[in-house]
Order: structure tokens, then C-alpha cells, then sequence
């Protein structure tokens, strides 16, 4: 493995890492010993197959899932330590929930400065820049009047998408944003990102095909059955599916796997992975 003696942030800079990390639901193991350390500026993309634990895994590393064991950081904070959550930025998995909920857009996108602002304050001058900002990243200013229940699957996508811009994320979570979403939907959406990314955001992305974002992705983490199969640079199509069906073998036996950028975990105390069996 590659040894680089300058890594790009300070062990107190690392966005979130995770070592070790395990996760069980009503007793059973979703998540089994995962080491992931996310640098700063990474654009990564999270990818296999339905159930082999990508959104458990994006739930434990914005703390939402409690880990059964390991250690989470967060900004190189233990998670239980950090409440500068405003830096964290989430897009769940796209459910419907907003049908119904009458919210303009524009409330739906103000509500990402929620964190940054004082209860019973009105939005100040910069949350409405901030807002109007986001909106026009995610090219929606046309509806910011709009029913949040008006628009389109892909536009109400962005629309939370913007909310999360909004409140100006430092490291931001996607999970599933292109799912069920139109070229051009998917296009804005990158462009999007794109801005972010620029900007020096740290982006983690839940994908199962990645499209337009493809050209934006700087690493490929590949699960299989709860554990991470591949980390390192991004893959083709037919990689990712070897990687996912196991017929990319152990990283450290497959020269294809080896990092082809700077080891990421470095500030973290090595911890043997806990054995977990069925
Ligand atoms: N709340 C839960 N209760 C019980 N089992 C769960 C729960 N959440 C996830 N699981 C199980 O954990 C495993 C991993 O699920 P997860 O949603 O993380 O996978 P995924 O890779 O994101 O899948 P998909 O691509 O279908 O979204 C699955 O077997 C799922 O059934």
C-alpha cells in the first residue's frame, strides 16, 4: 500500500471516518467491521447491490445509526463529542414523505438554515442569500413559490438538495439522489454538485449508477453483504459489479485494488475489526 507521509488533512480536519465500525438491526449484522476514513474534498461514490448495507452505512456515519461497535469521529470529534452539525449536511433516500405537506419550496429550502439560526429569529439577511443561493444551484428559483408537492419527483429531489446547500454543509450525504430521476434532472443535479465540490465540499453519494456524476467521483467504495469489498479509484461498470458479486477478491491480492490515493485512516489508531459471524 501506498505510504504517504503528508496526508492532505490533520487528523482533527478528517470529515468523518469510521473504524471498525459494525452495526446490527433487531440482533442481526448489517454492517460488519467497516474502516472508512473520508478526506477532506473526497467526492466518493458508495455503490453495490440492493441490501448489502449502503444506506445503513450512510445512517451510521452521520451518527442517525448507533454503531454496536467501533468508533465514529466526526470533524476528528468522537461523534458523542460533536454537535457542530450544521457542518453535515443529509439528503435521505427519496421516501414521498413530502406528498402533503404544504410547504413552498422556498420554506422547504429555508429550513436547511434552521440549524444556523436562533429559534423564533426570522431569516436574516445572509440565510436569504443562502437560500436564494441554493435555489439557484439546484435551478429552481422559477419555484420557489411553488408547492413543494407541485413539482416534479426529480425537482422535489433538488429541492432537498438545495435545503441541504442551504445551510452550507461542509461534508454532505446523499443517499440515492439520481434514483428515479430524468436525464436532465440528473444533469442539474451534477451541475449541482459540481458547484459544491469546487467550493471544497466533502461529498459522499449513494449511487447505483452514477451517469452524469460519474466524471465527479474521485473514489469508488464498493459494499458486499455488509462489508466494504472495494476502496479506491472509480470503476467501470462491469468492475463495480465484480466488486459487488465478489468476483474482485481482497484489496490487498488484487494489484486493481490497491489505493491509487493517499491512505485515508492514518490519524486513526488501528483497531483489530471485532470477528462477527451469522
Ligand atoms: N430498519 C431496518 N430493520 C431491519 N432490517 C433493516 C433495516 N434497515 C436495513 N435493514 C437491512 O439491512 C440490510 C442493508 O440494507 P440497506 O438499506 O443499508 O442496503 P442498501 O445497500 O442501501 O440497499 P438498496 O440499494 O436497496 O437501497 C438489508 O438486508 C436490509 O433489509
Amino acid at each position: 500500500m501506498l505510504v504517504n507521509p503528508t496526508p492532505r488533512s490533520t487528523p482533527a480536519e478528517v470529515p468523518v471516518s469510521l473504524v471498525a465500525g459494525s452495526v446490527a438491526i433487531g440482533g442481526r449484522p448489517i454492517l460488519r467491521g467497516i474502516d472508512l476514513a473520508v478526506g477532506t474534498g473526497d467526492f466518493l461514490a458508495l455503490m453495490g447491490a440492493n441490501g448489502s448495507g449502503k444506506s445503513t452505512l450512510v445512517r451510521a456515519l452521520t451518527g442517525l445509526l448507533p454503531l454496536t461497535s467501533g468508533e465514529l469521529r466526526v470533524f476528528g470529534e468522537p461523534v458523542a463529542d460533536f454537535h457542530d452539525w450544521q457542518r453535515v449536511g443529509f439528503v435521505p433516500q427519496r421516501t414521498g414523505a413530502t406528498s402533503g405537506v404544504p410547504a413552498s419550496v422556498w420554506e422547504v429550502v429555508a429550513s436547511g438554515r434552521l440549524t444556523r439560526r436562533r429559534l423564533l429569529r426570522p431569516l436574516s439577511r445572509a440565510d436569504r442569500a443562502a437560500v436564494r443561493e441554493a435555489l439557484e444551484v439546484v435551478g429552481l428559483t422559477d419555484k420557489a413559490r411553488d408547492g413543494i408537492a407541485q413539482l416534479s419527483g426529480g425537482q422535489q429531489q433538488r429541492a432537498l438538495i438545495a435545503r441541504a446547500l442551504a445551510g452550507e454543509p461542509e461534508l454532505f450525504f446523499l443517499d440515492e439522489p439520481t434514483a428515479g430521476v430524468d436525464a436532465l434532472n440528473q444533469q442539474a443535479l451534477a451541475d449541482a454538485l459540481g458547484t459544491l465540490k469546487q467550493r471544497g465540499a466533502t461529498i459522499v453519494l449513494v449511487a447505483h449508477e452514477l451517469g452524469p456524476l460519474a466524471p465527479l467521483v474521485d473514489r469508488a467504495v464498493v459494499m458486499r453483504d455488509g462489508r466494504v469489498a472495494y476502496d479506491g479509484a472509480p470503476l467501470g461498470d462491469h468492475e463495480v459489479h465484480d466488486a459487488a458479486f465478489g468476483e474482485l477478491h481482497a484489496h490487498h491480492h488484487h494489484p486493481r485494488q490497491v489505493h491509487d490515493h493517499p491512505p485515508r485512516h492514518d490519524h486513526v489508531p488501528h483497531v483489530a475489526a471485532p470477528l462477527e459471524r451469522h
